[in-house]
């Protein structure tokens, strides 16, 4: 069936490695533009701003060379009224940019945040686990910081540097000079920190992350490793990791920390040394003494947000990677595609010539299942383990694609339904039951709307709301992401009922009865019946004959392919069979 082999590769190569294709990150990118205004403005505001910083050097200017030497006091005074009303107009303008940037930055946290989340959760299950890590989210909230941080204000700063420095000249030609030269020095210093810096903060970043999610996935198995002693090896492989991040973190700082001394000592020096010319030019008649004070201050002034620029670098270089980082996976994961709205399903179930590659893999692991059901039939999965049981499970509630054929519900391929649409119509119970964090009703409800009334008929039909009343809080019982003070078998129960919650229309259940005992697994029983009479197609996976014999059709898996399907009774009399001959063949 080479157009599996195909798909697979299609889905690696197009799903998985976009990021081979130049990077453009449109949509990131369209988002910023589309909060150009605001950039706008700020600009607008820090050319206030900036044109106001002037006000001292000429306050001092005019003080030196105009007071000083005619001795008048209403001048002094006029001048200082002057300089104190421009000087609280300029803090106004700052604090108006500052908040122009915040607007901006929440504007676009609220543009991109329902969006980076969707993409999160399909990157998690596109990249077949690899992938299931919040970073985009941390990403997203870095990035709106580092918009309204004063790193950005720099940005906004270093393009009067000319200006500053066309003053300068107007001062003196020497004096012009020696800004240009100080600013081309600055800038090389900019540079070289950025070389750097950039690869190992990068390095360590990503590092940093994969080191958090093995720590969390520890935690989440820390029964595990305190059961077989595997701390010591646990923490030694989390500290060697964490060493490598600590120093390529240290080896970035240090090397950001010389140049930042290296470029504020320079700028400082230069400061004095242009006072040192000023008063050389002074003694030569060439500049009057104001502007030999005026020049060191325009010298420091110009050179301020360049300076600025080196020591928020390191900021911008890490939001520039975090730009990176999310603007690839907005474009490896383009948007949901609009569905047109279908009608309620009914259940009508259809699989033809089925086939499934994992993500992220390349190996089809089902091929070739056809199949169909009506609505309030059910469907039994068996098969050893490992024969793609659970993989065509993924593959019938869409979650994963279908490599080849299709799964129809009510006619349509399960992959063109909106999801959100369809989800309410859908129940799951996966193999390793994964219960949220809250309580037992949110749980039960999937943490929609809490309506009691269908919360109860759900406990019900999973046969589970006598065992939610004996516990302490009944329904308002507070459960752990890994299930708190239930026992495995509460679990799964209470799976079930969130599974059942809304009335379903196709239900898939995955070892529903691993965690049961006889009576739990009568229980199932009963309330897979309960089930059925209301409509509900299901499909179970079991090796269990009990719950077997309450179904309609059972379908059997070897190495990934169908090797039978049909009424219950005839294939599980089939396989009966195959086992007597075998016990008959062994003897
Ligand atoms: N995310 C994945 N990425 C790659 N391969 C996978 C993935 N999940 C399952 N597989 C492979 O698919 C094959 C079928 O696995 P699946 O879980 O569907 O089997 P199963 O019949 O449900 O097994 P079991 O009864 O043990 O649960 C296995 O060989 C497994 O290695």
């Amino acid at each position: 069936m080479p157009n599996i082999m195909e798909f697979a590769h299609q889905t690696n190569n197009e799903i998985m490695n976009n990021s081979n294709q130049s990077p453009r990150y449109t949509e990131l990118f369209d988002a910023l533009k589309s909060i150009r205004h605001y950039f706008i403005y700020a600009g607008v505001f820090s050319a206030a701003v900036n044109v106001l910083m002037l006000t001292p050097i000429i306050y001092m200017l005019q003080v030196y060379d105009r007071v000083i030497s005619s001795g008048s006091l209403s001048t002094l005074s006029m001048l200082t009224l002057l300089l104190t009303f421009l000087m609280l107009a300029m803090g106004g303008f700052e604090w108006v940019r500052s908040m122009i940037l915040i607007a901006a930055s929440n504007r676009i946290e609220h543009q991109l945040r329902r969006r980076v989340f969707d993409a999160t959760f399909k990157n998690a299950l596109v990249t077949g686990g690899s992938g299931n890590t919040s970073q985009p989210l941390n990403d997203l909230s870095s990035l709106r910081q580092f918009l309204t941080g004063n790193g950005l204000f720099a940005f906004f700063d270093a393009p009067w540097f000319p200006i500053y420095v066309a003053i300068m000249f107007i001062f003196h030609p020497l004096f012009g000079w020696v800004a240009i030269l100080a600013g081309i020095v600055m800038v090389i210093l900019a540079w070289a920190n950025e070389a750097v810096t950039t690869k190992r903060l990068k390095d360590a970043n990503s590092k940093a992350n994969m080191v958090s999610s093995q720590v969390n996935g520890s935690l989440r198995n820390a029964e595990v490793i305190a059961a077989m002693g595997m701390t010591e090896d646990i923490r030694q492989r989390q500290q060697t990791q964490a060493n490598e991040v600590l120093m390529l973190q240290t080896d970035a700082s240090r090397s950001a920390g010389a140049l930042t001394s290296i470029s504020k000592t320079f700028r400082m020096l230069v400061q004095s040394l242009i006072l040192g010319l000023g008063a050389l030019l002074a003694l030569r008649q060439e500049i009057s003494p104001g502007m030999m004070i005026a020049g060191s201050l325009l010298l420091g002034r110009a050179l301020a947000p360049i300076d600025m620029l080196v020591g928020t670098w390191k900021g911008f270089s890490v939001a520039r990677a975090q730009y990176e980082r999310l603007g690839q996976l907005l474009q490896n994961i383009p948007p949901e595609q609009e569905h047109m709205s279908l009608p309620a399903p009914v259940g009508e179930l259809t699989l033809e010539q089925v086939a499934v590659v994992p993500p992220g893999s390349r190996t089809p692991v089902v091929r070739g299942v056809t199949l169909a059901m009506s609505p309030g039939e059910a469907l039994g999965i068996v098969g050893p383990s490992a024969s793609g049981k659970s993989s065509l499970a993924r593959a019938i509630l869409g979650i994963w694609p279908t490599a080849g054929g299709h799964v129809r519900l009510d006619g349509a391929d399960i992959g063109n339904w909106d999801r959100g649409q369809l989800g309410p119509y859908l129940g799951y119970l996966p193999q390793d039951i994964e219960l949220f964090d809250g309580t037992i009703s949110e749980n039960i409800c999937r943490f929609g709307e809490e309506d009691p009334e269908k919360i109860v008929v759900a406990a019900k039909l999973a046969g589970v709301h006598d065992l939610i009343l004996r516990l302490p809080d009944g329904y308002d019982t507070k459960i752990g992401a890994t299930g708190g003070a239930l026992s495995g078998g509460q679990r799964q129960r209470i799976g079930l009922a969130r599974a059942v919650y809304g009335n379903p229309r196709l239900l898939v259940l995955d070892e529903p009865n691993s965690n049961l005992d006889d009576q739990g697994e009568k229980e199932l029983v009963a309330a897979i019946q309960r089930i059925k009479s209301q409509g509900c197609t299901i499909v179970v996976i079991s090796h269990r004959t009990m719950v077997l014999h309450s179904m309609d059709k059972i379908l059997v898996m070897k190495e990934g392919a169908p090797v039978s399907f049909g009424p219950k009774d005839q294939v599980l009399a089939s396989l009966l069979g195959q086992s007597e001959n075998r016990r008959a063949g062994n003897a």
